[in-house]
This record gives structure tokens, sequence and C-alpha cells, in this order.
């Protein structure tokens, strides 16, 4: 299959590209809007029916913003027909407290845009309750359950199948963490891209699923307390071991 990976910065795509295995790297491909894709292929011998399977990585920024524009610049600038079979949003992120505990990867069975609504005296209010757009993608079942599957295969790493959340303002409260737990109760984890790699997807009708590496708890701010080293190391084992889905026809 043909795989966009979508990360925030350069350090995450460099454990992207670290893990995939029998890949060859093709160099970076320039394109417009500034963006570089660094494109990996593989070229063993296989029926004309099957793909080559292709992952090209693209460091996309940090936020919903950038990712988006990032992923829709890629998605319509591919030179590949259909453009991708698969968009995937990868990084680090924050965990909540007890799903996924630092080092563990979280796979997404929903991206929720977290704090794109509207505070009123009653409460939070999401857009799509407001009558605008929507809030949350949601990754076929068959694939997220077998994204996580895959990743599962080695019981010392935690592999968490839940919602991961999508904000522009990095958690730092106890209070702010609580509030987000209260209103999303299986959320195991937050970041501040996916919802804008899926948006940009779902516009191309390409499945998109987010895996995020915990480095930080969410909640009060901690800087001391990031272990951003294991996580890079969980997201560079979690593309090793799903090059055998990336190999597979689509
Ligand atoms: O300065 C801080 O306190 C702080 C705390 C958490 C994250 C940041 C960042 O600027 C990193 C943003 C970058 O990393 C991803 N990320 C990692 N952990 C989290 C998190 O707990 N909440 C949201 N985003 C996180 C994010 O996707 C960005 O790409 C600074």
């Amino acid at each position: 299959m043909h795989v966009l990976v979508v990360t925030a910065v350069a350090a995450e795509a460099d454990a992207v590209v670290g893990g995939l295995a029998g890949f060859t790297a093709l160099g970076l491909r320039e394109m417009t809007g500034g963006y570089e894709l660094r494109g990996h292929a593989q070229y063993m011998p296989r029926p004309a029916s099957v793909r080559i399977p292709v992952v090209d990585v693209l460091v996309g920024g940090v936020g919903p913003a950038a990712s988006a524009a990032a992923t829709a610049t890629a998605l319509a600038f591919s030179t590949y027909d259909p453009p991708y079979d698969l968009v995937v949003s990868a990084g680090i992120g924050g965990g909540f407290a007890p799903h996924a505990p630092l080092g563990s990867l979280v796979v997404s069975d929903a991206i929720v845009a977290a704090d794109l609504g509207a505070d009123t005296p009653d409460g939070y209010l999401p857009v799509d309750e407001l009558g605008f757009g929507r809030t949350v993608h949601r990754p076929a079942p068959a694939l997220s359950g077998r994204v996580a599957k895959v990743l599962a295969g080695d019981p010392a790493v935690r592999v968490v199948l839940a919602p991961v959340l999508t904000v522009s303002t990095v958690t730092g409260t106890a209070a702010r963490a609580a509030e987000l737990t209260r209103r999303h109760p299986r959320a195991a984890a937050e970041a501040m891209e996916g919802f804008g790699v899926a948006e940009a997807a779902f516009r191309h009708d390409i499945p998109c699923v987010e895996i995020r590496a915990v480095s930080n708890a969410v909640g009060p701010r901690d800087r001391d307390a990031w272990r951003i080293g294991p996580a890079m190391d969980a997201l560079r084992y979690a593309f090793a071991t799903l090059t055998p889905v990336f190999e597979e026809s689509s």
C-alpha cells in the first residue's frame, strides 16, 4: 500500500524512518509550500496487481492548522493514483492516567478535536453541537483494531486502543486534565495534530489513524518528568512492527 505518515517535528520523522525495515530511502521530494516528503519504497518482486509498498514521511509542523495544511498539500500534489491508501498521524503525546503510562503506544479509535467549540455559562459546546462541521473522526474499527493488534505483539510494550484528543493548547493543570477526562472518559492521549491530519484525509476520502507514543502525563506542567527518548523508541518500535502491514495490498 501507499502510506503517508505525518509527524509534527523532524525528530519524530527520524524515529518513524528509523523503524521502517526493508524499505529503501528515495531521498527528499520537494512540494509546493516548502514541504519535503521523505519517500521510502520496497522494490521486491511481486504480482503486478500489488502496488509497490511506499511510505512517505512528512514533517507537517506543530498544531492542527499546520498539520492540516501540510497533509492537504501532500494529498493534493500526490503523483500516485489513488494518492495514498492510508494516512497516519504519528508522534509523541501526553498520556491520560491510568490508561496510558509513559512509553505506551496509543492507537486512535477516535480522533477528537477537544477544544474546537464554544465556552458558555452552561459549559463547553463542541462545534458539531452548534451546527458547524465536526469534532470527531473515527477510523474504521478494522483499521485501528488491526494496527493495535499488530503493535501488541511485544508484551513489553503497552498498547491502548482509545480516543486521542487534539488540542491547540497543551494541558498544563490538573483542573484542565480533569475537565478533559470528564468530557472524554475513554481518552488515553492528547496531542496537537491528529484532527488536522484526519480532516485533510477525510476530505480526500482516505482512511486515517493516529499513533501516539506517550512522553509525558497529561496534567500539571512538569518538563523534568518528560521522557522523550523512550517515547521516540516506542515510536520507532511501532513503525518497525507495522512494516508488514504496509507491505500488504490495500
Ligand atoms: O512546555 C510545556 O509544558 C509543554 C508541554 C507539553 C508539550 C509541549 C510542546 O510544545 C510539545 C508539542 C508537540 O508534542 C506533542 N505533545 C507531546 N506531549 C503533549 C501533550 O501532553 N499535550 C499536547 N501535545 C503534546 C504535540 O503533538 C506537539 O507536536 C510543551
